[in-house]
C-alpha cells in the first residue's frame, strides 16, 4: 500500500507510465478501429442505398412506361374508330373505369387544344383551351407521347404531371391528344417508393432535372424549385443537377447530417433522391461506442495490472541492491553482495557499486597508510609514532618488561642546509633514515618526529647495557659520509636515551629522553646519554669520537 500511494517511487511512476500508455493505446485503437468500422458501414451502407434507389428507378421507369402504354392501348382503340367511339368520347372515357387505378383523370383534347371529355367533371367539357400548355405543344412537336413537366392543375388546383398520346388520322393530321394526369399529392404513385425510406427517419424525394419537387415527404415542397426555396440548394442536390448519380455524405436542407443518394430515371430527366440520416444509419455503431470504450479500459486495466506485476517483479533486484547498501552501512552485510553474476543492468550496477567500493577501500587503506608514514623519508611518522609507541608500552606493562626510547638529532643540520642547500639537507635526511632502519632490528621501529628528529624504540630491553649498545649502533651509522649535492659530508648525530617500564607515559619518557639528548649535546655532541624514568639520572654518558668532517 505504501508504494501505491508514493508517487516518488520509481515502480510507482513506472506504472502510471504503463497503465497511461496501455490507456492511451487502447483508447487509440478502440477509436480508429471505429472510424473504420464506420467508414467500411458507410461504404456498405451507400452501396446499398444506391442499389435500393436503382430498383426504385427502375421501378418508377416501368410504371410510367405502363401508364404511357395504357394511354396507348386507350389511343389505339379510340383509333379503330376513327375518333368517333359510339356513345361519344366522354362515354367512352367513362367506359374505362380501370384507368381511375393508374391516373387521376384522363383527358382528350382536339388537336386546338380544347378539351373535349375528361373523366372527373364532364361539365367543363368544351370550357378550357390547353393549346398552350407546354405538354401540348411538345407534344405536338415530337408527334408522339411526352411526359410533362409538373405543373398545377387548372382544373383541380393539384399539383400534376401529365402523359400525352396524339391521335393521328391516315394523313397524319392530329384528331386528338389523350392526357393521363397523376396527381404528385397522391400516395398511390409514389406509395412504393414511400415504403422504401431506409430507417424510421431515412425518405425518397423526387426532382426534375431543372430541380422542380416532384415527390417529397414534406407536400409542401412539391413544385417548388430547389433553386427558389429558402437557404438554396444543398451541394450534393446541386451536384446532383449537374449530372451526379451515386452517394455522399452531406447535409440535408434541414441541416440533417446524412447519406444522400441521387439516381436519374431512363424514361425522363428526373432524379430519384434517397436521404438516410448518419445518426441513424450508424446506430448499431453509435450503440456499440460505450460498450467497446468499456471494453478497452477493461483490457488496458487488465494490461496495467500486468504491466504493474512485470515491474515489481523486474524492479525486484534494484530493492535487492538498496537493502544491500543499508546492510552494508549498518554493517551487517559485506560488500561482496554486490559482486553478482547477473548480466542485467542491475548486475552491472551492482559490479560497478563494487569496483567502487574497492577502490575507496583502497584509497582508504592508502590514505591510512600515508597518514601514518614520512612522506621524505618512507619511515614512520609522528603519528604511527605515538601508536606503536602506546602499544609497546602498553606490552611492557603486560609483561612486565622494559621500553628504551632513543631520541635522535643531527648534529649541526642547519649548517648542512645552510652551506649545502636544502635538497642536499633532504638527502641526507633519507639517508640517514634508511641507515637508522637498518641499523635496528626488524622489530624495532624508527620514526621521523619533526626536521631532523628521529626516535627508535627497543622493546624487552634486559639490562642497562643493551640499550648503550643499541646507542653506539646509532651513533655508528652516520660514520661512512653522506653523498649529498656531489658532495661527501661527515654527519654525526647525538642520541639520549630514556628506559623505563610499561608504568611510564609516553610524554614521559619523550620528556626524558629529549633531556638526555641535551645531556648528548651540551656534553659536545656524537655521543649518546642515558636516562632511566625511575632515577632521572644520567646512567651512561658515552663519548664517541667524532669523525672527520669532510664536508662542512
Ligand atoms: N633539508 C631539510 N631541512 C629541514 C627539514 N626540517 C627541518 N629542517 C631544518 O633542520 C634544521 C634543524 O636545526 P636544529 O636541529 O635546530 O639545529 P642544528 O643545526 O641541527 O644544531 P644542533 O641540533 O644543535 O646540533 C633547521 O634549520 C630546519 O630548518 C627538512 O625536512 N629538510
Amino acid at each position: 500500500m505504501r508504494f501505491i500511494f508514493n508517487p516518488a517511487t520509481l515502480k510507482f511512476r513506472l506504472t502510471v507510465l504503463v497503465i497511461g500508455l496501455v490507456l492511451l493505446a487502447t483508447c487509440a485503437l478502440t477509436f480508429v478501429s471505429l472510424y473504420l468500422a464506420e467508414r467500411q458501414m458507410r461504404d456498405v451502407i451507400g452501396s446499398q442505398q444506391v442499389a435500393l434507389l436503382s430498383s426504385a428507378a427502375a421501378y418508377i421507369d416501368a410504371d410510367l412506361e405502363a401508364r404511357q402504354t395504357l394511354l396507348k392501348t386507350l389511343r389505339e382503340e379510340l383509333g379503330r374508330t376513327d375518333g368517333k367511339p359510339g356513345g361519344g368520347l366522354q362515354t367512352f372515357l367513362e367506359a374505362h373505369a380501370g384507368l381511375r387505378d393508374e391516373f387521376f383523370n384522363v383527358l382528350v383534347f382536339d388537336s386546338s387544344g380544347t378539351m373535349l371529355a375528361n373523366m372527373n367533371d364532364r361539365r367543363t367539357n368544351n370550357t378550357v383551351n390547353f393549346g398552350k400548355r407546354a405538354y401540348f405543344t411538345d407534344t405536338v412537336a415530337a408527334r408522339e407521347g411526352v411526359i410533362s413537366r409538373p405543373f398545377k392543375s387548372a382544373l383541380s388546383g393539384k399539383p400534376v404531371i401529365l402523359i400525352t398520346e396524339p391521335l393521328y388520322d391516315a394523313d397524319g393530321k392530329l384528331i386528338f391528344m389523350l392526357g393521363g394526369a397523376i396527381d404528385l399529392q397522391r400516395p398511390r404513385f409514389f406509395g412504393q417508393l414511400s415504403s422504401l425510406g431506409s430507417g424510421a427517419s431515412g425518405y425518397l424525394f423526387m426532382l426534375t432535372g431543372d430541380g422542380t419537387v416532384i415527390h417529397h415527404p414534406d407536400k409542401g415542397r412539391i413544385l417548388q424549385r430547389v433553386q427558389d426555396e429558402p437557404g438554396g440548394v444543398t451541394p450534393s442536390t446541386r451536384a446532383a443537377l449537374d449530372g451526379f448519380e451515386g452517394w455522399v455524405e452531406g447535409p440535408t436542407k434541414s441541416g440533417v447530417r446524412a447519406l444522400i443518394t441521387y439516381k436519374r430515371l431512363r424514361k425522363t430527366d428526373w432524379i430519384v433522391g434517397a436521404v438516410y440520416p448518419v445518426d441513424e444509419a450508424f446506430t448499431p455503431l453509435i450503440r456499440m461506442r460505450p460498450t467497446a470504450l468499456l471494453a478497452s479500459v477493461a483490457v488496458a486495466a487488465l494490461a496495467g495490472l500486468a504491466g504493474w506485476l512485470a515491474i515489481l517483479r523486474l524492479l525486484r533486484p534494484l530493492a535487492a541492491l538498496r537493502r544491500h547498501v543499508a546492510g552494508i552501512a549498518d554493517g551487517s552485510e559485506n560488500i561482496e553482495v554486490f559482486n553478482v553474476r547477473r548480466r542485467d543492468e542491475f548486475g552491472e550496477l551492482s559490479r560497478a557499486f563494487f569496483t567502487l567500493s574497492q577502490q575507496r577501500r583502497e584509497a582508504e587503506v592508502k590514505l591510512e597508510a600515508q597518514a601514518r608514514t614520512d612522506i621524505l623519508t618512507g619511515i614512520d611518522n609522528r603519528r604511527m609514532f605515538e601508536e606503536t609507541f602506546a602499544a609497546a608500552l602498553a606490552r611492557a606493562a603486560r609483561t612486565n618488561s622494559s621500553v628504551a626510547l632513543a631520541y635522535l638529532d643531527i648534529d649541526h643540520f642547519k649548517a648542512i642546509n645552510d652551506t649545502c642547500g636544502h635538497k642536499a639537507g633532504d638527502e641526507v635526511l633519507v639517508e640517514f633514515a634508511k641507515r637508522l632502519r637498518a641499523a635496528v632490528r626488524a622489530t624495532d621501529s624508527v620514526a621521523r618526529l619533526a626536521g631532523d628528529e628521529f626516535v627508535a624504540i627497543f622493546e624487552g630491553v634486559s639490562n642497562d647495557a643493551e640499550p648503550a649498545i643499541l646507542a653506539a649502533k646509532i651513533l655508528d651509522i652516520a660514520r661512512t659520509p653522506f653523498l649529498a649535492a656531489g658532495k661527501q659530508l661527515q654527519v654525526t648525530t647525538s642520541v639520549g636515551i630514556a628506559i623505563g617500564g610499561g608504568d611510564s607515559s609516553m610524554e614521559e619518557y619523550l620528556a626524558l629522553s629529549d633531556e638526555a639528548l641535551y645531556n648528548a649535546k651540551d656534553a659536545g655532541r656524537n655521543r649518546f646519554a642515558l636516562r632511566r624514568l625511575d632515577t632521572a639520572v644520567p646512567l651512561v654518558a658515552r663519548v664517541r669520537v667524532p669523525a672527520a668532517d669532510t664536508g662542512r
